[in-house]
């Protein structure tokens, strides 16, 4: 990100600047293989807010969201320098264990992968790896996340059928509730409405407004008008850079930087 961004994204206007962040990226740089896919990535990434990373095929999107929850740790040749601070402490560092990592930091992709088990269990496999619960605070647990990502209703006398039996705007929702059964401080959501008619997308992009009361929400898309319907904050990426930072109504309407502009108005991209 260039120095005046950075700026940006501390100036008094920004909401970056009310809230405490959440998840701070500093100087944040990422190797596939030697490539380079994020060049010195600064940010402030506001507690319960929404914050929409958008920019052309292979900016770096999905590669910023990853590195959030640190799913290239387990391919050898990718590698993040730079720290990411979350409530002041560094998830990069040999300190943070993956494992904890995963409880606070929960992630959503873009097709809905459902286990290959019942509904019930989809929420609750991951909730007994990381906690002993008694049966009826499980049940609990499930309805809570069920109910919580919009699916409870639907759902609630068909617990034991497969979860591959849902429609895939349901099955994009119980990985939501999978996700944030396990307690999650910030959601990470990749592009998760492509695979999904406009119906689902809709009911997605309602549960992310309804959501954002609880967890700081992080979302790639592709899509400019979700960005602009759901985010409060929006991030402008263009060949591994930030380029813009800022309350999504000013990127939309007067944004800071011709080459942010040049992408809102369809002029490249
Ligand atoms: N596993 C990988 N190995 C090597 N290079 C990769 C890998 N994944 C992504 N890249 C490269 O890193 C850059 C950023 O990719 P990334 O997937 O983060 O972009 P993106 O903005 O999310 O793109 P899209 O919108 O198409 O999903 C691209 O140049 C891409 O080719």
């Amino acid at each position: 990100m260039t120095d005046s961004a950075l700026a940006m994204s501390s100036a008094p206007e920004t909401a970056a600047a009310t809230v405490a962040p959440k998840l701070a990226v500093r100087d944040l740089h990422f190797y596939y293989d030697g490539f380079q896919a994020l060049k010195g990535i600064n940010m402030d990434i506001p507690e319960k807010q929404v914050t929409a990373i958008i920019g052309p095929s292979g900016c770096g999107k999905s590669t910023l969201l990853r590195v959030f929850n640190r799913i290239y740790a387990i391919y050898p040749k990718l590698e993040a320098k730079g720290r990411i601070l979350l409530d002041d402490e560094d998830i990069l560092g040999p300190g943070y264990s993956l494992n904890r990592l995963r409880s606070k930091v929960g992630m959503v992709f873009q097709k809905p992968v459902p286990f290959p088990m019942t509904i019930f269990e989809n929420v609750a496999y991951g909730i007994r790896h990381h906690e002993k619960l008694s049966k009826a605070d499980m049940e609990k647990r499930v309805e809570q996340a069920l109910r919580s990502a919009a699916l409870w209703d639907e759902v609630k006398d068909k617990l034991k059928q497969n979860a591959l039996g849902l429609s895939g705007g349901q099955q994009q929702r119980l990985c939501i509730a999978r996700a944030i059964a396990l307690k999650p401080e910030v959601l990470l959501l990749d592009e998760p409405t492509s695979a999904l008619d406009p119906i689902a997308t809709g009911r997605i992009e309602q549960l992310v407004e309804e959501l954002k009361s609880q967890f700081t929400i992080v979302i790639v898309t592709h899509n400019m008008q979700q960005a602009a319907r759901v985010s409060d904050l929006t991030a402008f990426m263009y060949l591994g850079e930030l380029i813009e930072f800022d309350r999504t109504e000013r990127i939309f309407t007067k944004p800071g930087k011709k080459q942010t502009e040049d992408y809102i108005t369809g002029r490249f991209g």
